[in-house]
C-alpha cells in the first residue's frame, strides 16, 4: 500500500486555498466567517497576532514564535482577500 503525504503548505499555496474558499463562500470555513466579519474585525486580529509574535519572540520559545508568526501571516492573507489584493499587488512593494 502506498501513502502520499501532502505537499508542505507555503505562503502562496495557503493564499490560493483561502482565495478559493472565499470565492466559493465555502460553508463551514472559518476564513469565510472572518471575511463576513469585515475589515475592522480582521484588522483587530492582525494587531492581536502581531502582539503575540512580539511576546513570543521576547518571552517564549522559537517554536512558539514560529507558530505565532504563522498565525499572523494567515490573518494578513485574510486581510489581503478582504481588500481584494493579490499576492502580486503586495509583492510589487517588496
Ligand atoms: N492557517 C490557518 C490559521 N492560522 C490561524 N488561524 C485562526 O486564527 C486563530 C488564532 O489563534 P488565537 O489563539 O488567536 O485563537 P482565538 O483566540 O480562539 O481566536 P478567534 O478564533 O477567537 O479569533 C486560530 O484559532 C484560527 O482560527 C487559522 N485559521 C485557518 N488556517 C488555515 O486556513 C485554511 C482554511 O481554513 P478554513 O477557512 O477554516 O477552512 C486551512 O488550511 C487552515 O489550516
Amino acid at each position: 500500500m502506498t501513502s502520499t503525504t501532502p505537499d508542505p503548505k507555503t505562503f502562496e499555496s495557503l493564499f490560493a486555498e483561502l482565495k478559493a474558499k472565499a470565492d466559493a463562500r465555502e460553508p463551514g470555513s472559518s476564513t469565510v466567517a472572518r471575511l463576513e466579519g469585515g475589515v475592522h474585525a480582521i484588522g483587530k486580529k492582525v494587531v492581536e497576532e502581531a502582539a503575540e509574535v512580539w511576546m513570543a519572540a521576547e518571552h517564549e520559545s522559537r517554536v512558539d514564535a514560529a507558530m505565532e508568526i504563522s498565525q499572523l501571516l494567515y490573518h494578513l492573507q485574510v486581510m489581503m482577500i478582504a481588500l481584494d489584493l493579490s499576492l502580486e499587488d503586495v509583492y510589487a512593494h517588496l
